[in-house]
């Protein structure tokens, strides 16, 4: 496999897959820019070398194509700000004949950036023609998209195929994250406890049952808890809620209890009687969410719980905010977990955050530099350390 930085790319143009599915507020300004600097360092070694550079991503899920709340317009200014005032062309879909001349008219120096990915249902099929009419904007791949590596979609992994070595690689972003999650899976202390929260409930709790085999604990907050919750009897409101997953939840919760693992769920939550900032709120215990109201954030005895456990653990991996964090009303559980990361990680334990939403909470709470690690991948770095080979990866 070719190395990014043995790679001289004057002349060509490189095709960059990169994550800037970044939070956005409802003014479409972003609220954490982590993915987006993070992947700097690969787009200015492209343009250095005397290269041009086509930026290809996702923001959000959107369903049912072209949306302007998803549109990586909004990217752009900040894009080239990061870039020190570099040239950023847009181009305002990601294939046929408006990306195919932007692409064509690009400049050595200069950097395009192709809209939303996913404003064609093809990406996420990994459908093989819509990945080689992407291949065809560019005469070299770099996957710098570690964020993404878990989903085999057409500009992460079927894309591949189209470019032979040494035309293929990852970039540098890639290429740290997989090592630190290398070092981490094959150096873990004991007790390792995994936190996981956040609203991705159906693609995450499917990896709880393999993360069992590595972790001593596993605490589950955020939006991930009410499944679980509601799979034990207990009234959860309008809470968020994957009625599918109730059998799942319990095999789980039975499978934790065979192998020895401590599953730890939360005994309180903040509820609210709306999805909002200004919404009515009570501290309830966890078999007590009044009829119409919704569990945002864990509540101050979850918070002691699971601090308890993090503060006896030597290795720790979180992903996903233990409640809705954006707002200041539910945000306490998000901030206590963090506190008590940082305090066990001044005490020696290791402990690595991803996730695009959970590293902005850290990043909110001025806390990112004093965990171990900040990754840039959420549900990737928690597959990764099921220990699957991502699809992403295994493309290159
Ligand atoms: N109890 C909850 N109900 C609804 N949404 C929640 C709850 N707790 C957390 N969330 C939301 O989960 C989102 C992040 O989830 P996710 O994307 O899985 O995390 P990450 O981006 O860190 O991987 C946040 O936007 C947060 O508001
Ligand atoms: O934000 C992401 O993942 P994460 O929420 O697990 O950190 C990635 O951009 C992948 O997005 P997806 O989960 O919509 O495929």
């Amino acid at each position: 496999m070719s190395k990014f930085s043995d790679y001289n790319f004057n002349g060509r143009k490189a095709l960059v897959r990169v994550d800037f599915n970044v939070p956005l507020n409802d003014k479409f300004e972003i609220t954490d820019d982590t993915r987006m600097r993070a992947a700097v360092p690969t787009i200015k070694k492209i343009l250095k070398d005397g290269g041009a550079v086509i930026l290809m991503s996702h923001l959000g899920r959107p369903k049912d194509g072209p949306t302007d709340k998803y549109s990586l317009r909004h990217l752009v200014y900040h894009l080239i700000s990061l870039l020190d005032g570099a040239t950023v062309k847009f181009a305002e879909d990601c294939t046929g004949p408006v990306a195919e001349k932007a692409a064509a008219d690009l400049q050595m120096g200069e950097v395009l950036l192709l809209e939303n990915l996913r404003f064609h249902k093809a990406e996420e099929k990994g459908d093989a023609s819509f990945a080689e009419q992407l291949a065809k904007l560019g005469n070299v791949y770099v996957n710098d998209a570690f964020g993404t590596a878990h989903r085999a979609h057409a500009s992460t992994a079927v894309i591949a195929q189209f470019f032979a070595q040494p035309d293929r690689m990852f970039g540098l972003l890639m290429e740290a994250e997989v090592s630190n999650a290398e070092k981490v899976l094959n150096n873990a202390t004991a007790p390792f406890t995994a936190i996981l929260g956040g609203a991705k409930v159906s693609d995450k709790i499917l990896i709880i049952e393999t993360l069992m085999d590595r972790a001593n604990n596993i605490i589950i907050g955020g939006g991930m808890a009410y499944t679980f919750l509601k799979a034990q009897g207990k009234e959860i409101g309008n809470s968020l809620c994957e009625n599918d997953k109730l059998d799942l939840a319990n095999e789980l919760l039975e499978k934790a209890r065979t192998k020895g693992v401590q599953l730890v769920l939360p005994v309180d939550s903040v509820a609210a009687d709306k999805f909002a900032a200004d919404a009515a709120t009570q501290v309830v215990s966890n078999d007590n969410i009044p009829a119409g109201w919704m569990g945002l954030d864990i509540g101050p005895a979850s918070v002691a719980l699971f601090s308890e456990t993090i503060q006896a653990s030597k290795t720790i991996l979180w992903n996903g905010p233990m409640g809705v964090f954006e707002m200041e009303a539910f945000q306490k559980g998000t901030k206590g977990v963090a506190d008590a990361i940082v305090l066990a990680t001044a005490q020696g334990a290791f402990s690595l955050v991803g996730g695009g939403d959970s590293v902005a909470a850290v990043n909110q709470f001025g806390l990112a530099d004093r965990v171990s690690y900040v990754s840039t991948g959420g549900g990737a770095m928690l597959e990764f350390f099921e220990g699957k080979v991502l699809p992403g990866i295994a493309a290159i």
